[in-house]
This record gives structure tokens, C-alpha cells and sequence, in this order.
């Protein structure tokens, strides 16, 4: 097939995008594109970068939807669409439900393939070129202080002395308490190698006499490729404990005994370098309730990030709302990521399950927001516990303070992972969107069989939140809508997204679903749907 018809294609789809509601920039681009695909040329210099990446973004999309078979949506017929992109979500098609099935499988594995190419925009936009020792940093005031370490803001300057610095802040060190690990780099990074979990590629330098990876610390921590939703962590390092400001008087004993006479702490201990985000996200909840919608963005970003970790073989296990971080986006919305991996489960050969032959084993951190099937599990031979739904039936027990409520599981006379019962769960406040009180039900079931995973969960969400007309009837007329939907999506991620220096919080999620979206999980979230929607109607009638 020819580029100019790809192209053709290409601005055909982006036109039925724009009748399904793309801002004016977007016909702006549709116009800018159009004379230009007529002349047949290659985009011209003085198209501003942004449209030219639309020409090639959108040709690459079209080209990729022409080889999944989809090729006629931009021009079919109604029914002929449908016959193509029939993805039945549980609707009873018969005789085409197999032919169908298979171009719908490949045409989601092909949107899949297209947005997870295209990498989220990584922190710092300025990539730190060193920062591989302690004396690369200013470090500033303490920002935060955990069980296991003390963090302070820090800012990677230009050779200025550090007593002259007058700029800001937009890292954070987390310096590790080190009291059992010993002093030489390799213990450290073997008994601190959960904390390296989400290391960026860049994070850790292998250089002659400092600390090496590859060579005697053997094997490589398992690690995250980088997701909006998860912190990165951009340097990992070990050095010499320094005297912090507030550290004689907040963590006396943890320190080295060079440092205070009360110290057992090693000499040496790791720091990890993140962003620094302007607050977690339990002072935001303390300071004001998040609006229906912001607590339903950062329900479905919690969701996302535990999906990334559980695709990638880790179980976090410590959630809780002060190891999420939060920052605002330049509209205002909540962005969300989950930091602190210090009790996370990674293994790289037995993934998500834990051998239980003793009360020994560790189970992970946070014991008020372990799931039944962990806090329940009884130790012995042969007994393994699965983690697989763990983390989203913490986030599930998460969303009631999301939502300005107490969590159940919480305090003295809370319930219990390991006792309580469906129906003791209190209800979610009326104003709560009833898809997202649905989806809190499902996550905090107790037979993790019944209950759906993270990456369906959030799908729920995401029909519910962008679905819109196309999905307000979940029947068999609507198949071919819900199939047009996805491909429009696409093309409206595509168009809107790109050219901002950071997407927003909104666009950012889109783009995860896109590149997470397949088949079965997406008929298994229009199932829940479906029938949430029906008990509801059945008990309204
Ligand atoms: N990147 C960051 N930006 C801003 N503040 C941070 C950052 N990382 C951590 N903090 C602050 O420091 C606190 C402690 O950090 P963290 O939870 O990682 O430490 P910890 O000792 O491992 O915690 P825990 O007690 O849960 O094991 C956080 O609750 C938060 O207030």
C-alpha cells in the first residue's frame, strides 16, 4: 500500500475522529496535513514539529490498522464495520463471533503494539548526566521520614558550591538506614535490592573501583521498565553515611557510631535519587476531599501502576496512601505514583507466589491492607500464597479514602483481611459514581477468583470514564460502535496528546489503557459492567 493512501487513510480516520468530538486543533492539523498529503511531498520544514509528528503518527496508525484488516473502517459501511471489528464483549454473536475473534484479538494487539512503542515521557526532562556520588547534590531540608529511611529534598546544580546554592529542589535522596547490611556495596545492594526496583536504566553506573552490578554483586535486581504511575528511581548509589540536617536528633540511633555515640548504624548505606513530588498523597487527602472525579482518576491510577508491577512480576505489598506520591498536572488533576518498594515481592524466577513453609517467610509490610488470601495463608509444606490480586484489593480498600472516607480496614474496630465479610464493607457514599463504587465491591472480594485484576478493574473505569454514548448500550447494535470507539480513541490520543512537554493526567491514562488493551481482559471489564449495571436497574425497577 502506498504511503499518500495510508496517508489518505490516515486524515480519513482522523475526520471521523474530529465528528466524534477532537478539539479545533485538531481540524487545524487535519487542515495543515490535507494540501500538503495532495502535493504527495514529505512534510515540509515549515510545518511546526508537532503537526509533523501527527503526519507521521497517524500514518504509522493507519498503516498499522490496514495490516490488522481494519483498513475499511475509515470509508466502509456501517456493516462492514461491524463484520470487521465485531469485539463482541460477551453479546452473543454466533456464526461470527470465531472470524471475528480473531481480527478483534489482532486488531487490539496492534493498537497494544502502537501505544506501549511510544515510550511515556521519563523524568527529568534535563536527563541527570552524573549524580552517581553524594557530592553531585545539594541536599537541602528533610522532606520525609519512613521506618527505613530519611529523605531530603536535593538538587543536582552546576559546579556551584554547594553553601552558594540558591536554586530549587527537584530531586529527592532517600538515604537508607543501614543497620544489618555491613559497609561494603555489594551486602548493601544485595540486603536493599527491593528498594532498587524501579532503577531507570541509567540508574546505576558500572565504573572501574566503585560500585559494579555485573561483576561481584552477581545478579541484577529484578527491575520496572518506567510507567507514569510508578516512581523512578534515576540514581542508585552507595556512600559514606553523612550528618544530615535533623539527623542527631531524629534518627540518632540508626546513624554510624563515627556520628553519634548512641549509633549502631553501618558506615556506608544506599541512596536513591526520584523526583522530588510535592506531597504524598495521604497529606493531600487530609488537606481537602477530592472532587467525584479526581478520586475517580486517581482510583484508575492507582490501578494502572499496580497493573504495570503485577505484568512485570512484582507485587508492591506495602500500599498505603503515604507510599503514593502526588503531584498536580497543569490542569489541576492529581497524578499519582507509587513509591517505596522496600517490602515489594520480585522474584525473577517464581514470580508472583511465595513459598509459605514458615511464620519466618515474609509476607510484606503494611498488615492493616493485606488481602484475605495473604492474611489468612497458614504456613507449611508446599503452601504458596499468590499475589497476583493482592496490591488491587489494597487499592480497592484505598478508594474509600479516595473518596473522602474512613477506611474500613483501618483502627481498632476495623474490619479484618483476614475475617471480614463482603457485607460488612460500608457503603460508598451515594455521590460516588456507581461504576466506581461497582468496581470497589469487585476489588475487595474476598476469593481472589471472583475478584477481577488490576488491569480489568481499571478497564471498567476506563469504559465507564470514556465510553461515553458509544457504550451507553452494551448490546448487540452496539458492537460495532464499541469497535469504532477504540480505533477513534486511538487516533484522538494520538492527535491530542502530542506536542504538550507532559501530557495530562486524563490523556496519560487514555494512552495506558490503549497500550494495555486486549481482548479478553476488555470483555471481562464489559462483563462486570454489564452486570453491575443490570443489578442496578433491576433494583431500580
Ligand atoms: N520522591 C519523593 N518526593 C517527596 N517526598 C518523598 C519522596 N520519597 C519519599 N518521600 C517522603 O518520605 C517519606 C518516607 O519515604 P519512604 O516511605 O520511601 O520511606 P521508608 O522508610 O521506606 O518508609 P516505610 O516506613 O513505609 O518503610 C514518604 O512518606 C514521603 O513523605
Amino acid at each position: 500500500m502506498s504511503v499518500k493512501r495510508v496517508l489518505s487513510r490516515g486524515l480519513e480516520l482522523g475526520r471521523s475522529v474530529l465528528q466524534l468530538g477532537l478539539p479545533r486543533s485538531a481540524g487545524r492539523l487535519a487542515a495543515k496535513l490535507r494540501p500538503e498529503y495532495l502535493r504527495g511531498g514529505q512534510p515540509q520544514s515549515s510545518l511546526p514539529p508537532r503537526y509533523r509528528y501527527y503526519r507521521v503518527s497517524l500514518r504509522g496508525l493507519a498503516a498499522r490498522l490496514q495490516a490488522a484488516g481494519l483498513g475499511r473502517l475509515a470509508g466502509g459501511s456501517a456493516r462492514s464495520r461491524a463484520a470487521f471489528l465485531a469485539f463482541g464483549v460477551g453479546l452473543g454473536l454466533v456464526e461470527e463471533q470465531l472470524e471475528g475473534d480473531r481480527r478483534s484479538a489482532a486488531a487490539c494487539r496492534e493498537i497494544q503494539a502502537l501505544f506501549s512503542k511510544k515510550k511515556f515521557q521519563t523524568f527529568p526532562e534535563q536527563p541527570l548526566v552524573s549524580g552517581y556520588k553524594l557530592e553531585d547534590y545539594v541536599i537541602g531540608k528533610q522532606i520525609g521520614k519512613g521506618c527505613n529511611a530519611a529523605v531530603y529534598e536535593a538538587a543536582a546544580p552546576a559546579p556551584v558550591p554547594p553553601d552558594q546554592w540558591t536554586g530549587a529542589f527537584p530531586l529527592a535522596v532517600k538515604m537508607m538506614w543501614n543497620i544489618g547490611a555491613g559497609s561494603s556495596s555489594e551486602t548493601i545492594l544485595r540486603s536493599m535490592s527491593q528498594e532498587l526496583v524501579p532503577a531507570g536504566p541509567q540508574a546505576m553506573r558500572q565504573e572501574a573501583g566503585a560500585l559494579t552490578l555485573h561483576g561481584h554483586f552477581g545478579r541484577l535486581p529484578e527491575t520496572v521498565s518506567h510507567h507514569p504511575n510508578v516512581i523512578t528511581v534515576h540514581r542508585a548509589f552507595t556512600a559514606e553515611v553523612p550528618l544530615l540536617p535533623g539527623a542527631e536528633e531524629e534518627y540518632p540511633d540508626v546513624l554510624p557510631a563515627r556520628l553519634h555515640p548512641r549509633g549502631v548504624g553501618n558506615n556506608r548505606t544506599l541512596f536513591l535519587v526520584m523526583k522530588n513530588y510535592p506531597r504524598t498523597l495521604r497529606h493531600h487527602l487530609e488537606a481537602s476531599a477530592p472532587s467525584r472525579r479526581d478520586g475517580t482518576l486517581m482510583l484508575l491510577q492507582l490501578l494502572e501502576g499496580v497493573d504495570h508491577l503485577c505484568k512485570q512480576g512484582v507485587a508492591h505489598r506495602d500500599l498505603k496512601s503515604d507510599n503514593v506520591l502526588l503531584e498536580l498536572d497543569s490542569g489541576g488533576r492529581p497524578r499519582l505514583v507509587i513509591t517505596d518498594f522496600g517490602c515489594c515481592l520480585a522474584e525473577r524466577d517464581r514470580g508472583l507466589q511465595l513459598p509459605f513453609s514458615s511464620w519466618w517467610v515474609d509476607r510484606g509490610g503494611n498488615s492493616c491492607l493485606m488481602a484475605p488470601e495473604v492474611a489468612a495463608a497458614v504456613p507449611g509444606p508446599g503452601v504458596v500464597i499468590d499475589y497476583s490480586k493482592a496490591d488491587a484489593w489494597a487499592v480497592g480498600a484505598m478508594a474509600y479514602e479516595l473518596f473522602g472516607q474512613k477506611n474500613p480496614f483501618y483502627g481498632p474496630c476495623g474490619l479484618e483481611g483476614r475475617s471480614y465479610q463482603e457485607k460488612q464493607l460500608p457503603a460508598l457514599p451515594s455521590n460516588v459514581p456507581a461504576d466506581v463504587r461497582l468496581v470497589v465491591r469487585l476489588l475487595l472480594r474476598r476469593n481472589p477468583n471472583k475478584r477481577p485484576s488490576a488491569r480489568v478493574a481499571a478497564n471498567i473505569l476506563h469504559l465507564s470514564l470514556w465510553g461515553g454514548r458509544a457504550l451507553a448500550r452494551l448490546d448487540r447494535a452496539a458492537a460495532g460502535k464499541m469497535a469504532d470507539w477504540l480505533l477513534c480513541e486511538s487516533a484522538r490520543v494520538l492527535l491530542k496528546g502530542v506536542g504538550r512537554s507532559r501530557a495530562l493526567v486524563e490523556e496519560e491514562q487514555r494512552r495506558c489503557f490503549l497500550a494495555n488493551v486486549d481482548l479478553e481482559d476488555l470483555r471481562t471489564a464489559a462483563g462486570f459492567l454489564l452486570y453491575g449495571r443490570a443489578q442496578r436497574s433491576g433494583l431500580s425497577q
